[in-house]
C-alpha cells in the first residue's frame, strides 16, 4: 500500500493519527466524461466520445467500487465494447500488481507491473493515491475518470446510441431519489464498512459499527414494504448497495469486525442480495477467490499473518425466500 508524490511511488499506509482514529477517504482526481458527442459532460471538464473499442478497464475484483462498474458493463451489455484488465488481489508495497495468477488479466496498453505505471502514463508527476477502477482512453492514452459513481453515471446512457442494450438505472424522473439513497448509502454503508474496518480506536470502532448496523436494520423494514429500495423497479442505488452487501458475510464481517449480525441473519436483505446476484450477467462480476485473498492478506496491521478464512459457506443460488409479488 503507498501512493504517489511528483510521480514517485512511496509506500505509506493510511493515516488514521491525524484524523483522530477515523479512517477518511480522498477524492478521485480524475473526473472528465464520456458523452454520446463527446462534449464536456457533468464535470465540466474534457469529453471524450463514446466509441466501440476505444475504451479499456482496469479493475480489481475484489473492490466493491470496480464491482459496480463491472456490473453496469453488464447490464448495459458493454462487454464486447470496453475492455477489461484485472488486477493481482495481493495489494503489497507495490500498490496493485499485475502479478499473473488465476484471474489477473495484464495490461494491454504498457503491459505494466504495477498500477501506478498506468497513472504516470496518464500524468507524469501525479500525486495521490493509485486506485481501481481506472477508465482509459486508448485513443488519447490517457485516464478518463478513477471516479467509480461518475463511470457508472456515464455507462448507463452514453453507449445507448451505438449498441449498448437495456435498461435505465438512473432515470431522470428518479434521479434526486437516486441521489439522495446514494449519498446515505454511501456514507452508512459502502464506507461505513470501511470507517469500521480501519477504526484503530475503540471508541470510533463502537460508534462506527452500531451505525452501520443501525441503518441495516433501517434497510431491512423498507425491503420488507418494496421490492427495491425506491420501489419496483431496480436501480443504480441497488446496485450500488449490493456490491458491499455481496462481500458482507465473507469480509466485512470477519475481516473489519462488522459483525453485530450476518448478512444472512437479515431475512430481507439477504433475499434481497441472493436476487440480485441471480440477475443475468451479475454472478460473473463476483469473485470470492479475489475478495477473501484481497482483504485477508492485504491489510497487514489488521490481520498480521495473513491468514485467509475458508468460510463462511454462502448460499446464494438458493430460491430468495422474499415473494416479490407479495411485496411490490
Ligand atoms: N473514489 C474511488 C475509490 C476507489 C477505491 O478506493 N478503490 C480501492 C480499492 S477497493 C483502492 O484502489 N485503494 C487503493 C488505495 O487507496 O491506495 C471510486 O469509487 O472509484
Amino acid at each position: 500500500m503507498g501512493l504517489l508524490i511528483d510521480g514517485k511511488w512511496h509506500e505509506q499506509w493510511y493515516d488514521t493519527a491525524s484524523t483522530g482514529g477515523r479512517f477518511v477517504r480522498n477524492d478521485a482526481q480524475f473526473r472528465n466524461w464520456i458523452t454520446p458527442d463527446g462534449s464536456a459532460g457533468a464535470s465540466g471538464g474534457e469529453g471524450f466520445r463514446a466509441e466501440p473499442g476505444r475504451y479499456h478497464l482496469y479493475v480489481s475484483l475484489a473492490c466493491p467500487w470496480a464491482n459496480r462498474v463491472l456490473i453496469l458493463r453488464a447490464l448495459k451489455g458493454l462487454e464486447h465494447m470496453i475492455s477489461v484488465s484485472v488486477v493481482n488481489p495481493y495489494m503489497g508495497k507495490h500498490g496493485w500488481t499485475f502479478e499473473p495468477a488465476p484471474g489477473v488479466v495484464a495490461d494491454p496498453v504498457g503491459q505494466a507491473r504495477y498500477l501506478y505505471e498506468v497513472y504516470l502514463r496518464a500524468q507524469p508527476q501525479y500525486s495521490g493515491r493509485v486506485t481501481v477502477p481506472v477508465l482509459w482512453d486508448l485513443e488519447r492514452n490517457t485516464i478518463v475518470s478513477n471516479e467509480s459513481s461518475e463511470i457508472i453515471r456515464m455507462l448507463n446512457s452514453a453507449f445507448d446510441g451505438i449498441c449498448a442494450s437495456g435498461g435505465d438505472y438512473a432515470p431522470v424522473e428518479l434521479l434526486p431519489q437516486i441521489d439522495a439513497i446514494n449519498a446515505e448509502i454511501y456514507d452508512a454503508v459502502n464506507n461505513g464498512v470501511y470507517k469500521v474496518g480501519f477504526a484503530t480506536d475503540q471508541d470510533v470502532y463502537e460508534q462506527e459499527v452500531g451505525k452501520l448496523f443501525a441503518y441495516l436494520d433501517k434497510l431491512e423494514t423498507r425491503l420488507g414494504r418494496q421490492r427495491y429500495l425506491l420501489g419496483d423497479q431496480v436501480t443504480e442505488a441497488d446496485w450500488r448497495l449490493f456490491t458491499t452487501l455481496i462481500r458482507f458475510d465473507a469480509v466485512y464481517h470477519g475481516h473489519f469486525k462488522c459483525n453485530l449480525r450476518r448478512l444472512a441473519d437479515y431475512e430481507n436483505l439477504w433475499s434481497y442480495t441472493r436476487e440480485l446476484y441471480q440477475w443475468r450477467g451479475i454472478a460473473a462480476t463476483v469473485n470470492f477467490d479475489h475478495i477473501k485473498q484481497h482483504y485477508y492478506r492485504s491489510h497487514d496491521s489488521i490481520n498480521p499473518n495473513g491468514i485467509v478464512p475458508l468460510g463462511p459457506i454462502l448460499d446464494l443460488e438458493g430460491t430468495p425466500t422474499r415473494k416479490p409479488h407479495e411485496i411490490t
